[in-house]
């Protein structure tokens, strides 16, 4: 009886308020700046209503949500691949109006050339950037270094794994040095122990290269793990909610019982704003969580582990 009390407790816990604080960032020092954006696709539906945000130079912000909440709409709109019907988007003051050099979106899919090795693969898109070709290897093989595939620079694509192939990927997005990276459910399809390993080398490379990143993700672990800030949003129409500063020391470990207390604060912010009933966060330790995706809620939230 008092043990279940006791969890219960614990489980009604409110996240420290010094560790998941509301972002402000005023649209003067953006590197990023998103000014009343909509978007409705040609069926009518509304994929994005009214977003508003600003990422300074520097920040790993996460856009997380359930399926169909704009994550990836408006990430697509920074890259300059959808051309929003309302509202700006702008960078370092500019508004975007296409694809550029100063972006690179990355997908689940390595999409790496499978006739070319790795550091070809590399050198190719250097080359693309018009690099100069007596830079390209060393450069190449710099990043190649970086995310640990030394070794494989002469290997093929279909040789590599599927973390592999995700790491081959980043070291080609990290040499042509964009200064904002754009990254939709990069990791999405590796097991969940991959999955984990290149969170920490994300985050690693991350820390060194003071990139500005904007992540979108299912996954509240995930968002937790990797992002200075999260952004939550909600389908029907497609928004932001909610933009929190996640204030936990890098680099982060899933098993910190911090992260696991703010991952659950997080799921009923999510279930709050889609309108979903709303009920005590879960009666569990801090220290183990054994969800499964299915056994989620109305949501498409899932957890790492
Ligand atoms: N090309 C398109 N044409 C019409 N509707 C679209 C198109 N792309 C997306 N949508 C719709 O816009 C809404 C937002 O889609 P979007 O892919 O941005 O959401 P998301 O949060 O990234 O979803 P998911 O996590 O499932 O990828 C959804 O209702 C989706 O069906």
């Amino acid at each position: 009886m008092l043990r279940r009390l006791i969890e219960r407790m614990r489980g009604l816990r409110r996240v420290a308020p010094h560790l998941l604080r509301p972002a402000h960032v005023n649209a003067d020092r953006a590197k990023i700046s998103i000014a009343q954006l909509d978007h409705h696709y040609a069926n009518k539906v509304v994929a994005l209503k009214d977003v508003n945000l600003n990422v300074r130079s520097g920040e790993f912000v996460c856009l997380l949500g359930p399926s169909g909440c704009g994550k990836s709409t408006l990430l697509y709109a920074l890259a300059g691949h959808v051309s929003p019907t309302g509202g700006s988007v702008a960078i370092d003051g500019k508004p975007i109006q296409g694809p550029g050099p100063d972006r690179l979106l990355m997908f689940q899919e390595a999409a790496l050339f499978p006739w070319l090795t790795v550091r070809g693969n590399i050198t190719f898109a250097l080359g693309a950037r018009g690099v100069p070709r007596s830079e390209r290897r060393e450069r190449a093989d710099t990043f190649i270094q970086r995310v640990r595939l030394e070794g494989f620079a002469d290997t093929l694509p279909h040789q590599l794994s599927g973390g592999m192939k995700m790491r081959a990927s980043l070291a080609r997005a990290l040499a042509v040095d964009p200064t904002v990276l754009l990254m939709d459910e990069p990791f999405g399809a590796l097991d969940a122990q991959t999955r984990v390993h290149m969170q920490e080398l994300l985050q690693s490379i991350w820390l060194r290269s003071g990139k500005t990143v904007v992540f979108v993700t299912h996954d509240v672990q995930e968002a937790l793990m990797l992002g200075t800030r999260v952004v939550l949003m909600a389908p029907r129409p497609g928004r932001v909610v909610e933009d929190l500063e996640i204030h936990l020391p890098m680099p982060r470990s899933l098993e910190d019982p911090s992260l696991d207390a703010m991952a659950r604060d997080i799921r009923h912010r999510l279930r709050a704003a889609e309108g979903a009933p709303l009920e005590a966060p879960p009666e569990e330790p801090l220290q183990r969580r054994t969800r499964t995706p299915s056994s989620l809620p109305r949501t498409r939230i899932v957890t790492s582990r």
